[in-house]
Parts: structure tokens; sequence; C-alpha cells
């Protein structure tokens, strides 16, 4: 189980701030972080996997200032990332490139055919990589991350190219993960999945943060609904 802290982090490019004195808490389970497109978002994902140090402020992992650390040293701490843009080995087959996450971490290649099972792409296992339909590839990410076993899960965009039904699985699968003491944090566009899905959400406005709370409260708060619900 773990809590992450960021305390305080801002990210300049050049004249834009991306992120702007943020700081929010992240509990086990599932929390939503969401905003309207050049939030910061993806930023702020970066700052946390260690991909992008922040302009000014700090990370903590249960309690381990990890602001100084880069993206191994944070996978070997247990912090998982999947992107927006995909990530997997094109050329290997979808069952190799689950292989290979699970012998980075000297962890069986036996649990390969089950996690391809767990987020439901099974039927691809011995399909190339890089000729699955995006949403299966998504879903291989999401098996190669858990192939680490992490405590936390930042998820860039799940599911984008799943549909329906494939996004209802996608929401089961994130509530197993968080009944497994997993902190799993959600860049998300499809307001069904976060408010059906997430405890606790983080909107961002602009590089700040607007509001955190529960589903319904975000739901209900009138900065909110102006910025980005519409
Ligand atoms: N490498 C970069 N150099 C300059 N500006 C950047 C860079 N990365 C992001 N930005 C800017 O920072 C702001 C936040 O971008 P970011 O991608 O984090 O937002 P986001 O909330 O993830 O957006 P989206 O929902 O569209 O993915 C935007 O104004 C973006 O143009």
């Amino acid at each position: 189980m773990s809590t992450l802290r960021v305390e305080g982090v801002t990210v300049r490019f050049g004249e834009v701030t991306a992120v702007d004195d943020v700081t929010l808490t992240v509990e086990p389970g599932v929390t939503g972080l969401i905003g309207p497109n050049g939030a910061g978002k993806t930023t702020l994902f970066d700052v946390i996997s260690g991909l992008r140090k922040p302009t000014a402020g700090r990370v903590v992992l249960d309690d381990l200032d990890i602001t100084a650390k880069g993206p191994h040293q944070r996978s070997r701490l247990g912090v998982a990332r999947t992107f927006q843009r995909l990530e997997v080995f094109g050329s290997l087959t979808v069952w190799e490139n689950v292989v290979v996450a699970l012998e980075s971490r000297r962890r069986s290649v036996k649990l390969a055919d089950e996690l391809l099972g767990r987020v439901g792409i099974a039927d691809f296992a011995g399909n190339q990589a890089d000729t699955v339909p995006t949403g299966a590839a998504r879903l291989l990410e999401l098996a190669r991350a858990l192939a680490t076993d992490p405590s936390l899960l930042l998820l860039d965009e799940p599911s984008s190219g799943l549909d329906r039904a494939e996004t209802d699985a996608f929401g089961e699968l994130l509530r197993q993960l968080s009944a497994e003491g997993r902190s799993v944090v959600l860049v998300e566009h499809d307001m069904d999945l976060v408010m059906g899905y997430c405890d606790r959400v983080h909107v961002l406005n602009l590089g700040r943060l607007l509001v955190s709370g529960t589903p319904d409260a975000v739901r209900a708060h009138e900065g909110v609904r102006e910025a980005y619900l519409g």
C-alpha cells in the first residue's frame, strides 16, 4: 500500500506554467486526475514517475522524498505507469511483451498468461504487438505495468480505444486492483469511468488544482462545471 504526496509542485516550460504549485495526496484506491486539455495532467504524471524534474516542489512516497530519484529507482519502489502514446515493443508478441516485463523483475514468466487473462487480452497472446487494436495495446501496457507488481499505478487515458463493454470491464479491474491495496491514478476523459469507479477525484485547470473530493462533490462543484464539464 502506498500513499503519494505531491507538495507544491510547479513545472515551467519557458513562459508556460504547465503545473502551478499543486499539492495533493493519493491514497490506496482509485483516484481520478481530470481537467481540460492542457491542464497539466500528463506533466504531473511525468513528475510523479520521475521523467521530469519539477521546477519547484517535492514528491513523497510513503514518507520517502523521491523528487531526486529517476524513473528506474521509482519503478523499484513500486511506481508503474502507462502512456497516452503507446510504448509497447511492436515487433514482439503480446505474450513476449509481458514476459520481458516479468523478467526485468525476475518474476516467473508463468505469470504472463494470468496477466493477459486478467486484463482481458488472452486471445491476442500470440499476435505481434503492433498489429493488435489500440484498445488491446493499451491493455497490454497495463499488463506490462502489472507485471512489476506496482503499489502505485499511473494510467494515462487507459480507456481510449476501448468500447463501452470493454471500458466497464476495465472499471471492474480497477476495483480489483484497489481491493488488492494498490493506489491507482487515472488521467481520463471518460467521465462515466471516472465518476463510476474513482474513490476520489482531483481536478486540474490551467495547471492549478481546482478541487479535490469524491466524484459527487466534484461533479457538484460550480468551478468544475464551468471549467470542464460544461
Ligand atoms: N515539453 C513541453 N514543452 C513546452 N510546453 C509543454 C511541454 N509539455 C507540455 N507543455 C505545455 O504544458 C501545458 C500542460 O500540458 P499537459 O500535456 O501536461 O496537459 P494535459 O492536461 O495532459 O493535456 P491533455 O489532456 O491534452 O493531454 C500545455 O500548455 C502544454 O502545451
